[in-house]
């Protein structure tokens, strides 16, 4: 590739990722329930009432003026792709945005001005719209990015002493000598206790926990009970601590050959394997216990997690499948659900639909780390899918789960009252979580696969923390 061919692809690749978080905003506002009151104390077109005093007044202005300015920034993306050197594909998507941008301003007028029972299906057209729209600008940035790269040559090649910690478990940077350990019974009786907590995963515990929080918070609003929150998170903390200990145990003999767990408990035999045994099913009925107490469907949705995540997903899915990640987000998707429930007794429409979130978000997320663990895995025996199916091929499924998740989190927005709390959290932490990701096809590096990582626990963290707030106190 000549050092011209790079600018250009660079420059287009940054203008598409910038039209398509464009056209997000305008998705998630039009999603929110503030545009839609906002239409009705503006509804004439293109101009509109002039008491800019009234909040709605300025929602719907600025609803509008951000339609007019993104729509200059994917006109500027169409024209630069087509006229830069990208795949045919790539210029074949982006006809969507070009024809359906106009109609799409056409749906708008039409649904400002419209009555209140045009006006709901018209908003709804006008949204699935935004949504393809959205989808053929990422299309391109997809195709365009991985042009030119292979799975062989990274542009960086990181120092290893330089390099991001490899062992995500401690946190720790990995040392040149051990130093011997402590010796006395309460320096180990600490190892000990330390083994285990490691059993439990704890650093997957914050993420999941507010998972559940988010879960509770949409079904609760501001008369969110304390009880069953303690209840519900002491039962989520537990229920994970029970299938991680699950997980280490069956694993125990694979996480010898990686390089990345091989220090873990079980696989050092720190810790017995009857022991662990024993301590994952303590904790297992002490979480079945207190969602018990919470509700039997609580309760039921927890030992389904237990058992999806220690034997459906470890067992079944992970070794045997490259879709092991995609089916494992159901682990991670079900907390949502318990919280929901925890407060309503019922499955319901926004509780589903966060679960929906986390599922699709979860190969985004991992994806990343498998990538930069990529030989590990390898050793290990497990068919991941940078494995199995490549670099290149792994990069353009996170630009993809991450645009769907990012399509997923406006749908929640749909069916729920939530505010521009959430719509600010999704905009600004997915154009983040998207710009690492572009960084990552740019980079190829181990360094960039982190960073992206990080960037898909921060997009989550600030969305469900935003839910929390938003269905809580505003
Ligand atoms: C198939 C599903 C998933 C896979 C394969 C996966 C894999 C991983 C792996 C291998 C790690 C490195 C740490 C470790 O070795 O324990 C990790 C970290 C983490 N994961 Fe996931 N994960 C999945 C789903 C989820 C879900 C659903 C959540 C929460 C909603 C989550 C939250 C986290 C967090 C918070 C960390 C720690 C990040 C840090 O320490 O900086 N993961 N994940
Ligand atoms: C309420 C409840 C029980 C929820 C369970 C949800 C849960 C623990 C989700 C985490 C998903 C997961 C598979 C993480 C680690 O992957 P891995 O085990 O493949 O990672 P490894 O390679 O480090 O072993």
């Amino acid at each position: 590739m000549t050092a011209n061919t790079a600018t250009e692809r660079r420059r287009v690749t940054t203008l598409l990722a910038a039209a398509a978080i464009g056209v997000y905003l305008l998705i998630v506002v039009g999603a929110t329930t503030a545009l839609t009151e906002a239409t009705q104390a503006c509804s004439t077109w293109p101009l509109c009432g002039t008491d800019l005093s009234d909040p709605r007044v300025l929602i719907a202005w600025g609803h509008r003026l951000a339609a007019l300015v993104v729509g200059v920034v994917v006109l500027a993306a169409l024209v630069s792709t087509w006229r830069s050197s990208t795949s045919r594909r790539a210029k074949a998507t982006l006809l969507v945005p070009f024809v359906l941008y106009p109609v799409q301003i056409g749906l708008g007028a039409l649904a400002a001005t419209a009555t209140t029972a045009t006006a709901d299906w018209l908003s709804t057209l006008h949204l699935l719209s935004g949504m393809a729209i959205f989808v053929g600008l990422v299309l391109a940035l997809a195709w365009t990015l991985e042009l030119g790269t292979d799975d062989t040559a990274p542009v960086t090649d990181p120092d290893p002493l330089t390099a991001t910690p490899t062992d995500t478990d401690t946190g720790e940077t990995p040392s040149l000598q051990t130093p011997s350990p402590p010796s006395g019974p309460l320096a180990r009786a600490r190892r000990i206790g330390a083994a285990y907590f490691r059993l439990m995963k704890p650093r997957l515990m914050w993420l999941l926990c507010l998972v559940a929080a988010a879960g509770m918070a949409l079904a609760a609003g501001p008369s969110l009970d304390a009880g069953i929150v303690i209840r519900v998170l002491g039962g989520g903390v537990l229920a994970i601590g029970a299938s991680g200990t699950f997980n280490h145990v069956l694993e125990r003999k694979k996480d010898r050959k990686m390089q990345r767990t091989s220090d873990r408990p079980l696989a050092t035999d720190q810790v017995g394997v009857t022991n662990a045994l024993a301590f994952g099913i303590l904790l297992a009925a002490a979480s079945l216990a207190l969602f018990l107490s919470v509700n039997l469907l609580a309760a039921a949705l927890g030992l389904c997690a237990i058992l999806f995540y220690s034997v459906i997903y470890t067992l079944v899915l992970k070794p045997n499948t490259v879709q092991n990640t995609v089916l494992g987000g159901a682990a991670g998707a079900l907390p949502a659900l318990i919280g929901w429930v925890g407060v309503t007794g019922t499955v319901g429409v926004p509780g589903l639909a966060l679960a929906g979130v986390i599922f699709l978000w979860t190969p985004a997320h991992f994806y990343n780390l498998a990538l930069a663990y990529k030989d590990d895995y390898a050793r290990g025996g497990f068919p991941m899918l940078p494995v199995v199916r490549g670099e290149r091929v792994t990069r353009r499924h996170i630009v993809w789960y991450l645009a769907a998740t990012l399509l997923g989190a406006s749908v929640l927005s749909a069916v729920t009252s939530l505010g521009w709390l959430y719509a600010g959290a999704t905009v600004a932490f997915g154009a983040l979580f998207l710009w690492t990701v572009v960084r990552l096809h740019r980079e190829r590096s181990e360094q960039a696969a982190f960073r992206a990582f990080h960037a898909s626990n921060a997009y989550l963290g600030a969305l469900l923390f935003a839910i929390v707030v938003d269905a809580i106190l505003l």
